[in-house]
């Protein structure tokens, strides 16, 4: 039998509840409380916790079918690539296409072009970024495209970093998802309002990034005892972008949740892994945004999307490793892209 004093408890502790949570819509549950629950059965959970998110990574991903026409399952954008640097918007843009977008493009300085298309028949490379015109030769192909991935192989030049800018605000204004990689995260710590608070932003920082970025952010070092709080810490304060830290372990957060990655991949750690994975994650992101969180499970999609492409990097990694061993370079990574992608996600 329910009491009087029992009902009224029960209401008053709904209130509570509902308030909480509307608290927690707001601004988030405290830091401390967020680490506890998300680590204190790290030890016993870890397997498990990695085969529950791939599960919902198999989820986003769009069945082939015979009804869907070319574009549909992706038309990816990267913006990279300068004098010095080619083969990280290539990696990046043909990883894309290897996880499954049907288009992939370029957007790079015009010395960079003519290299990019003779590594790849399967890119479309547009030779604009140094351009005067640039910011409004990449909008016009905005409204065709899904995803940006921007950064890989951009290099520091502030002319160029200058149009990048421009770019990040067009898309930004369409709504269109972007990932931040390498020089790109170099444009964010010069000047982080340009993606504070932008929920479809994916920053995808490596060990040196991550410093420069937190610095620039929390006015302060990192301190590496805590990487899962300094990640927490550092989407918080950018508005709840999602952070993917990259390394031994990839830590993922969107201020809310943390993910850690633990695929097994290698020790070889040569140059371009990292392209490999923001070219992956552009097609995810935009399969993430299409299924919604009610294919996650509540889950962010935006992090769905990034645990997948961190997976499947380090599971590139690992087959490639099995094959070359000490030679194993980005390329047989990403000739490993459909075999890593079946054992992970077509199970
Ligand atoms: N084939 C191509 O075209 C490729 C081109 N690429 C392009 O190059 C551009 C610059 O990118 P980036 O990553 O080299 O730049 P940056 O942030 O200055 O870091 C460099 C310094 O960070 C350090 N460091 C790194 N990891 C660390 C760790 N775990 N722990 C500790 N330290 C660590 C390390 O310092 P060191 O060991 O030298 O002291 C290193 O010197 C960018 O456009 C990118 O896309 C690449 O994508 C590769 C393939
Ligand atoms: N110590 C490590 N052990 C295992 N995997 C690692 C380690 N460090 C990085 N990785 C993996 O390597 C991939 C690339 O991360 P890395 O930190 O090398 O990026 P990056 O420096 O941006 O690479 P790039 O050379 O493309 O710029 C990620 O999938 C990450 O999980
Ligand atoms: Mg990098």
């Amino acid at each position: 039998m329910v009491t009087r004093a029992g009902a009224g408890a029960a209401v008053a502790a709904t209130a509570v509840v509902a308030l909480l949570s509307a608290a927690l819509a707001l601004y988030g549950p405290p830091l401390d409380s967020v680490l506890e629950r998300t680590f204190s059965l790290r030890k016993v959970h870890s397997v498990k916790d990695m085969e529950n998110t791939l599960q919902l990574v198999r989820n986003i991903i769009p069945p082939l079918s015979s009804t869907t026409h070319k574009g549909q399952d992706g038309r990816i954008g990267v913006v990279g690539g300068c004098q010095e640097y080619t083969g990280a918007p290539y990696f990046a843009a043909i990883s894309a296409l290897k996880v499954g977008a049907d288009l992939s493009h370029v957007f790079c300085a015009s010395a960079a072009a003519p290299v990019i298309k003779a590594y790849s028949p399967e890119l479309i490379v547009h030779p604009v970024l140094d351009s005067p015109n640039a910011v409004h030769e990449v909008e016009k192909w905005l409204p065709r495209l899904h995803a940006l991935v921007v950064g890989p192989g951009l290099g520091r030049d502030d002319a160029l970093l200058r149009n990048v800018q421009g770019i990040l605000e067009a898309s930004k204004a369409r709504d269109i998802p972007v990932v931040i990689d390498a020089d790109g995260l170099w444009l964010v710590a010069q000047q982080p309002a340009l993606i504070q608070g932008y929920q479809k932003a994916v920053l995808t920082p490596n060990h040196m990034e991550f410093s420069r970025l937190y610095d620039a952010v929390l006015r302060g070092p990192v301190d590496s005892d805590d990487r899962h709080g300094s990640v927490l810490r550092l989407s918080r304060a950018l508005g709840n972008v999602t952070v993917v830290q990259k390394g031994e372990r990839d830590i993922l957060s969107n201020g809310q949740q943390v993910l850690v990655c633990s695929q097994e991949g290698s020790s070889r750690r040569c140059g371009g892994q990292g392209d490999l994975l923001s070219g992956s994650l552009g097609v995810l992101v935009h399969w993430a945004l299409l299924a919604g969180p009610e294919k996650t499970n509540g889950s962010s999609p935006l992090l769905v999307a990034a645990f997948g492409a961190c997976s499947l990097t380090r599971q590139c990694n690992h087959q490639a490793f099995q094959k070359h061993g000490r030679s194993t370079t980005t390329s047989d990574m990403i000739a490993e892209v459909g075999a890593a992608f079946s054992k992970l996600f077509e199970t």
